[in-house]
């Protein structure tokens, strides 16, 4: 099993403990039975099986989905604030970080994109503000030698 146990509890009668189970991809992947049913929205993990008959958009959508990330499909059917409240009921753990960056940087092109083009938003407010220097000195040699 290949779960990572991140406790972080504060001590005894301390608030609440705090523990993430942390779930890689592939283990979620193995999940997908009819006996067995999780899914991954938002970097989350979600054991559904006891959900399936209940859930008022019917088993298929969500047996399609099983053992994968729904988090897009999800979205698109325009879930209400009960149905995200749901969810909780749910839960079980978090999808292991590294499988979060291999998700973004195998999917997200964008990102790399926004990284190369990043210079630009601190390039050229300098760039301009050296300008506007050289303008302002100008304009004050000129009208002192006026
Ligand atoms: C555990 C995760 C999910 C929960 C708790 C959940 C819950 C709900 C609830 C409460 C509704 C009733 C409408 C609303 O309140 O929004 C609904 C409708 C629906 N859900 Fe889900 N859902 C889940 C996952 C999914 C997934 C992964 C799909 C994939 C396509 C899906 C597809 C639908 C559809 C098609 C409807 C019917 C929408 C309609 O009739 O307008 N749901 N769901």
């Amino acid at each position: 099993m290949a779960t990572v146990e991140a406790s972080s509890s504060e001590g005894k009668g301390q608030g609440v403990e705090t523990s993430v189970t942390y779930y890689r991809l592939e283990e979620v992947a193995k999940r997908n039975s009819s006996k067995e049913i999780w899914l991954v929205i938002h970097g989350r993990v979600y054991d559904i099986t006891r959900f399936l008959e209940e859930h008022p958009g019917g088993e298929e959508v969500l047996l399609e989905q099983a053992g994968a990330d729904a988090s897009e499909s999800f979205e698109d059917v325009g879930h209400s604030s009960d149905a995200r409240e749901m969810l909780k009921q749910y839960y079980v753990g978090d999808v292991h970080p590294c499988d979060l960056k291999t998700e973004n940087s195998g999917k997200d092109t964008t990102k790399n994109n926004g990284c190369t083009s990043c210079w630009s938003y601190w390039v050229f407010p300098i760039l301009g503000a050296i300008f506007l220097g050289f303008l302002y000195r100008y304009y004050m040699a000129e009208s002192r030698s006026s």
